[in-house]
């Protein structure tokens, strides 16, 4: 299934396009930008009609908001082990691989969507992630693009348009390229990456401002930052939209952003012939390697746990030379399951305190999340950036458990008011949006035991979770993922129970063996890294090195930088970290 209508012919490029078409040869729109997702459970009816949100019997589900009142209330345990750079980094993965973006127009009304009370908002245009609920008609064109989507149309007319019966025939698309490939430092689209470009050593444009380096300013603050008061305070542009959203998820977008130039600038020094263009293209893959690598080998075995990754072949820690496990027959395509119910129970991770460090370590200012939402001013004063980037690396996360802050599920994009929404009731209500299957189906899915009745829920979850679930609905079968999964006794030696860890581990499988690109790959020598720039991607790629490189005067820093400071993981100079050699690019033709 894909949205195109024209289809197009593939050449074999060396670099990734940026709108992820041709990643994949035989299917171009596999895993592209503005595709729809993917899913492992089908929960439709025959004609596209989604289920949800009707129990297996025809009655309303319970509200979103109550659920998330009953089952996900505020208790803040902290994590002992992993920091809040944990939390912040799984936000980035998220941004380079999933948005479920903004409204299409039906009839030349904005498609409504549902609020976190479950209620129609008179326009989604109110909540900036309000996903598109793209409802296609007879001829059904979306036509900010232009493009048709030949397999949904049929016949709906606005009146049907109602996500609280969910009736309506809908299917949510994703707008960012499927593949970690860093489009949101780099954009969905080559006119996007243009706009981000200087146009010369190979570099994106930056500005200097406040004594440090920042993104391009945005040209509309007060529309692009909802949470600026004047229109000239700082605001950026980046390759995702959502840059701005949260003060720790902007730190580590101008991390990315200034990594690239820091390596445009050495390739330009070593290889003075290379052109902007040449430079650039280099610069990006070498940056996209590195960050795989900290993906796949220093950040997922925290939530996934390694030997998990290792059996299941999403990592080979002791591979000495290229690893080729390209499989042209997997769609990376991001899945519904993970983009929307999944991955988004670490918002359980979410800090509501954020605190900022000197460079000594100690914790000069500390602010609410709820009042720093799309208002990155803060990096930009009282050594803002480098406190945050501290921060992350020093502070604790939250703890993965049933338990959410209520900075974000009572105070979300509050703004001047008392009061914001609920992401967690978001987070199920987005996910009856999209027709995301229920717990069981999953759980069968992925091969574990099926519950009968509410009281075989206890082989893996609380009785009193089990005893909240019966009160929520009538029958197991009812149970939606979102709430089900959050719920599970974890795995040992992961953050997440066994219903969530499988459709995780599918999701980083397909991403990975999806990807002809992934870094690791060297079937085809056009695209491949020689032998040694491999090996130097491998032991000198590092969280630890992306703060050391890239924060204004950040001197010292723990080898780990996903784990809190401890006797094992002691602070240390930045040049005794290990680094890529970026020498091994040089041209020696
Ligand atoms: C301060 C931190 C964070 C905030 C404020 C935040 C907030 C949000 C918001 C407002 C949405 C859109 C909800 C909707 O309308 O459907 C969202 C979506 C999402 N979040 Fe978070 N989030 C944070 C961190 C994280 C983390 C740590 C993860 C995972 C490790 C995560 C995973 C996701 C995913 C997968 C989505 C769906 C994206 C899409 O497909 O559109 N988020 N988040
Ligand atoms: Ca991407």
């Amino acid at each position: 299934m894909s949205c195109r209508s024209t289809p197009i012919t593939c050449k074999k490029d060396r670099y990734r396009s940026f709108d992820g078409t041709c990643n994949n040869l035989e299917n171009p729109f596999w895993g592209a930008a503005k595709e729809p997702y993917a899913e492992l459970v089908n929960n439709s009816y025959a004609d596209g009609v989604h289920k949800f949100p009707e129990t297996s019997n025809n009655e309303q589900l319970p509200n979103p908001r109550a659920i998330s009142l009953l089952v996900f209330p505020d208790k803040n345990i902290i994590d002992y082990k992993w920091n809040l750079n944990t939390m912040q980094w799984g936000q980035i993965i998220t941004h380079d691989m999933s948005f479920s973006g903004r409204t299409t127009l039906i009839n030349n009304n904005p498609v409504t969507c549902c609020d976190s009370e479950g209620q129609l908002t008179s326009e989604s245009g109110n909540n900036p992630f309000c996903a598109p609920i793209i409802i296609p008609e007879n001829d059904f064109v979306n036509k900010a693009d232009g493009r048709e989507c030949m397999e949904f149309v049929r016949t709906v007319s606005t009146k049907d348009i109602d996500c609280t019966s969910s009736k309506s025939p809908s299917f949510p698309i994703n707008e960012v390229t499927s593949y970690l490939d860093l489009s949101l430092t780099y954009g969905n689209s080559k006119k996007q990456a243009d706009s981000l470009r200087e146009g010369r050593g190979g570099r994106l444009k930056v500005i200097k401002r406040n004594g440090g380096t920042w993104p391009p300013q945005a040209a509309n603050v007060l529309q692009i930052c909802s949470g600026a008061t004047t229109a000239d305070e700082p605001c950026y542009v980046a390759g995702d939209a959502r840059v701005n959203q949260n003060p720790q998820l902007t730190v580590l977008q101008v991390i990315l952003l200034k990594e690239h130039n820091r390596i445009a600038d050495a390739l330009s020094d070593i290889n003075k012939h290379w052109d902007d263009e040449k430079i650039y293209l280099i610069a990006r893959r070498i940056n996209i390697a590195i960050n795989l690598y900290i993906h796949y080998y220093e950040f997922l075995p925290i939530l996934l746990g390694e030997e998990n990754m290792v059996k299941n072949k999403l990592i080979y820690p002791n591979a000495k030379g290229y690893v080729n496990d390209y499989n042209p027959k997997v769609n990376a395509a991001v899945l519904k399951e993970f983009a929307t119910a999944a991955f988004r129970y670490f918002h359980t991770l979410i800090r509501g305190q954020l605190r900022l460090y000197t460079e000594h370590r100690f914790p000069y200012q500390s602010i609410r999340l709820s009042d720093w939402m799309n208002k990155p001013s803060i990096l930009e004063k009282n050594n803002g950036y480098d406190g945050l980037a501290i921060g992350l690396s020093f502070q604790p996360q939250d703890k993965s458990d049933q338990y959410f802050d209520l900075e974000v599920t009572q105070y979300l994009f509050k703004g001047n008011q008392t009061l914001g929404m609920d992401l967690r009731a978001i987070d199920i209500q987005r996910a009856r949006d999209h027709g995301v299957g229920n717990y069981i189906d999953l759980r069968s899915y992925c091969g574990l035991s099926i519950p009968k009745t509410f009281n075989d829920l206890c082989d893996y979850m609380s009785i009193k979770n089990v005893q909240a679930l019966k009160s929520i609905y009538k029958r197991v079968e009812d149970i939606e993922l979102t709430v089900g999964g959050s719920l599970e006794k974890h795995v040992p030696g992961t953050l997440v129970g066994p219903t969530f860890l499988c459709i995780l581990l599918r999701q980083f499988y397909i991403t990975r063996v999806g990807d002809r690109y992934f870094y690791e790959n060297g079937e085809d020598k056009e695209i491949a890294f020689t032998l040694e720039q491999l090996e130097t991607i491998r032991k000198g790629s590092s969280m630890a090195r992306l703060f050391c490189d890239n924060g204004i005067n950040i001197k010292k820093m723990q080898k780990k930088a996903f784990e809190l400071v401890s006797p094992w993981n002691p602070i240390v100079p930045c040049d005794q970290l290990p680094f890529v050699n970026l020498t091994l690019w040089k041209d020696i033709k």
